[in-house]
């Protein structure tokens, strides 16, 4: 009988692979060897020179060179790539052994940034191979627009066709605006039960494609009495309103998904997506508390349904706590001019990236990114602290007055399993998650100062 020398447990979830390429090494030799002969020529013979002064400002300006070159050598130097293996991970964990995440997408503005365009965004990420149970999607609409609340509403609803359909049928693209045009969803060797369903996913889409267009072309209208789902919105100012908070879908089978419009108020500065950033964080605490948090900008999509599984070989891969307070997926654009001769792919960003990530880690880019919550809560990654150990008054100073926060930053901060099946239900958390939303909730805190996602 053969002896399985591969046995899956002993591989690595994840290796950090450094190219280093030996010829443009050698290269880079040589030229370190002219420009230091250069300098010690220019030493040398300085005494000798007539003209000492500029003789003196070409050394000066050769070294700075010199200095300069270096720097960037070292970013040359190595090449570093992630390599993770998802197959390796689901051999030997279960999938509830899995954290909870919660995914925070941001938006600002439903004409400047199409509310289709992040809706595939979120469809994309409702959709992705890891337990639902385990996921929950917070909207950050920065623009407090109705548009945008109904379009998350309807896409929910689609989302409950959608996400089974990619699942069964292993779809590869799950943001449907790609998928409906791309190559690879045209028929070719496939059953006809694929076919119809196919056909009905397309017109489910068709139709939502064209409710959010037609409500976007037009000034949205909605009747504004009590009862009506859209009462929060009548004559709002985008720029002065109190926070709006709704869960649109918990535990269905989909992802719990949750609209929030946080406080605004012309008198206090609204800080942005890094303010957005610290609602989300303080709200997805009081309401799911994942020990993990993704985000993504509203004009990005998951181009690979495993996204969430390579992320797990991370989080699985790595033996100490230390070895990472975040990582992330670097972006990559769609419909690229061939040859990218403006730059947009952004492969010399990338380049220098890699290079850094070989020297120490990765530059923090802003999105598609993993944080662990207790780093964002100001400890480090192997940091824990004892349950009960850290006093309510502290507590207070550093996240605020809402009971319901400081309890759930306890949870993180003590490493104990925060599971989304917080025994109470959303909806019930309403309140609390508002508190946390206001605009002034973070003055005398710690918020922005040790405690923040920027
Ligand atoms: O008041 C605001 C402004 C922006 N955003 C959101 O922030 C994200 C990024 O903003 P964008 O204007 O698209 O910035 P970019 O320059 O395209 O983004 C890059 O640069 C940003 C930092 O400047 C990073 O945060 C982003 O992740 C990175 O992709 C988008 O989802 C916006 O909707 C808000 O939520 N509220
Ligand atoms: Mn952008």
């Amino acid at each position: 009988m053969a002896i399985n020398t591969q046995d899956s447990t002993c591989l690595p979830l994840q290796e950090k692979i450094v190219h280093n390429n030996k010829t443009a090494r050698a290269v880079e030799l040589v030229i370190l060897a002219f420009l230091v002969s250069m300098l010690i020529y220019r030493v040398v013979s300085f005494k000798d020179q007539e003209h000492s002064l500029p003789w003196f400002l070409a050394l000066l300006c050769e070294l700075w060179f010199t200095f300069i070159w270096i720097l960037t050598v070292c970013i040359k130097w190595n090449q570093c790539s992630t390599k993770t293996y998802p197959d390796r991970l689901l051999k030997r964990l279960n999938e509830f052994e899995f954290p909870t995440i919660d995914i925070f997408v941001t938006t600002a503005d439903p004409i400047l940034e199409p509310c289709i365009i992040t809706m595939n965004t979120i469809l994309s990420l409702l959709a992705v191979d890891y337990p639902a149970d385990k996921l929950a999607l917070y909207l950050s609409d920065d623009a407090c627009s109705p548009l945008i609340y109904y379009s998350l509403v309807e896409t929910t609803m689609f989302a409950k066709l959608w996400v089974p359909f990619c699942k069964k049928y292993n779809i590869q693209v799950r943001a449907p605006f790609r998928y409906f045009t791309s190559k690879s969803s045209r028929f070719k060797d496939v059953s006809l039960e694929f076919q119809h369903e196919w056909k009905t996913m397309k017109n489910e889409y068709d139709d939502l494609y064209n409710k959010i267009e037609v409500a976007s072309q037009r000034p949205f209208t909605f009747t504004c009495d009590h009862n009506s789902d859209f009462a929060d919105f009548c004559d709002v100012n985008r720029s002065d309103h109190l926070a709006i908070i709704k869960v649109i879908s918990e535990s269905t089978g989909l992802p719990h998904v949750i609209y929030i419009s946080r406080e605004k108020n012309s008198q206090h500065h609204h800080h942005y997506k890094a303010g957005a950033m610290n609602v989300l964080t303080r709200v997805s605490g009081v309401m799911t508390n994942a020990p993990l948090m993704l985000n993504v900008d509203c004009d990005m999509y998951a181009n690979n349904p495993q996204v969430f599984l390579h992320a797990m070989c991370i989080v699985f891969g790595h033996k100490n706590d230390q070895d990472w307070g975040f990582f992330e997926f670097p972006q990559a654009f769609y419909d690229g001019l061939k040859d990218d001769p403006f730059g947009n792919q952004l492969d010399n960003l990338y380049y220098v990236e890699n290079g850094i990530a070989a020297l120490q880690g990765p530059f923090y880019g802003g999105s598609n990114c993993f944080h662990r919550r207790k780093v964002i809560y100001g400890l480090s990654p192997n940091d824990k602290i004892k349950n009960g150990s850290i006093g309510n008054e502290d507590l207070h100073k550093v996240f605020g007055n809402s009971h319901e926060m400081r309890e759930s930053a306890a949870q993180i901060l003590s490493g104990s399993n925060a599971k989304i099946e917080n025994q109470k239900s959303l909806s019930s958390l309403i309140e609390a998650a508002i508190h946390v939303a206001g605009c002034t909730y973070d003055y005398g805190t710690d918020w922005g100062k040790k405690v923040n996602v920027y």
